[in-house]
């Protein structure tokens, strides 16, 4: 597969404040990329100059290999070949699904118009709506409306700001799940800006791991979760214990300490709670300066001393 979008050596600063340095990568046709990085680590200026809304200082965008300007050089900024989705979509309440669909796509001949929001609702799981206002519908669904217009005049690319964020938690993952989805049958190419691990481990096919502006690590959600290549990448994907075992200090995931009468390492436990599935213990040891969490089946009193192996493939 080729590369759909290529973005070479970028760099953007506002005023004396340098918020994107160097910054580099390339998505392939298709692929759902994840840029996750703590408030202010310049996610979403990256997103804004790829979408053309915002001018790099430095460096390149291309969108099948067509160079990508800001508002610098555009009177009208933004490509229409790249859509964006945000958190604060904004469906037409005096609009019917059907009509919201229509009216990103009014320019097709009526016929056109036609077959293409019959396919989207159908895609998008909301047939039954289309003749429904927003207001008759649920947060979900009206996600749903709001992705159905960014696909509906087949962008080569979808931009995508904290699309979730907005959303109820249990609702969430049911929401986030659909929506994958509807992005995978649609074959769309995806970039999305998440401050939340599970959005990126749940939908993206890679991870782009964004730190004061600078990547610290691009590869998939399953290679940077065992085997991050920095500390600040090794806890974005969940919890890690820092450990020294042999003089050598290690990262290890909780599941990766298995708790057995015979293990090799000692520890004494200072707190467990029930989560459901399992008990957070966190024990203290002398492989550790700060106390080291684990998940286990059964309940474990404080003070109470067990053995423990580690089960890992190191993270240092
Ligand atoms: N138009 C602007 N003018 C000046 N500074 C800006 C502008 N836009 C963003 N910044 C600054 O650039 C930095 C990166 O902002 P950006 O919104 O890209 O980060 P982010 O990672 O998306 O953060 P968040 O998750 O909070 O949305 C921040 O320090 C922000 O204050």
């Amino acid at each position: 597969m080729s590369a759909l979008v290529q973005i070479q050596h970028v760099n953007k600063s506002f005023k004396d404040h340098q918020v994107l340095h160097d910054i580099h990568f390339e998505v392939t046709e298709g692929e759902i990329i994840c840029i996750l990085g703590e408030s202010g680590s310049g996610k979403s200026t990256l997103l804004r100059i790829i979408g053309g809304l915002e001018d790099a200082d430095q460096g390149d965008v291309t969108v099948d290999d067509e160079t990508i300007t800001g508002p610098a050089n555009n009177l009208v900024p933004g490509y229409d070949f790249i859509n964006f989705v945000t958190q604060h979509f904004k469906l037409e309440q005096f609009r019917t699904v059907r009509d919201n669909i229509y009216s990103v796509i009014s320019y097709y001949a009526q016929s056109d118009a036609d077959d293409r929001i019959h396919e989207l609702l159908e895609l998008c799981k909301l047939s039954e709506k289309a003749e429904a206002y927003p207001r008759e519908l649920s947060g979900g669904q009206q996600q749903r409306v709001a992705i159905a217009m960014a696909l509906a005049d087949e962008p080569f690319l979808l931009l995508m700001d904290e699309p979730f964020s907005n959303l109820d938690v249990n609702m969430k993952t049911q929401i986030r799940g659909e929506i994958v989805e509807i992005l995978r049958k649609a074959e769309v190419t995806v970039i999305f800006v998440s401050h939340d691990p599970v959005d990126a481990m749940a939908i993206a096919d890679r991870v782009i791991i964004l730190e004061d502006g600078h990547i610290a690590q691009i590869d998939t959600p399953q290679k940077i979760y065992q085997e991050p290549t920095s500390p600040y990448a090794a806890k974005f994907l969940g919890p890690i214990n820092y450990l020294k075992v042999d003089g050598k200090p290690i990262g290890v995931r909780p599941e990766q300490i298995k708790i057995h009468k015979e293990g090799e390492h000692e520890g004494k436990v200072t707190k467990c709670i029930f989560m459901g599935m399992h008990y957070h213990v966190w024990l203290t040891s002398d492989i550790a300066d700060k106390t080291i969490l684990l998940y286990h089946s059964s309940a474990l009193n404080i003070g109470q001393a067990v053995h423990f192996n580690l089960m890992t493939t190191e993270i240092t």
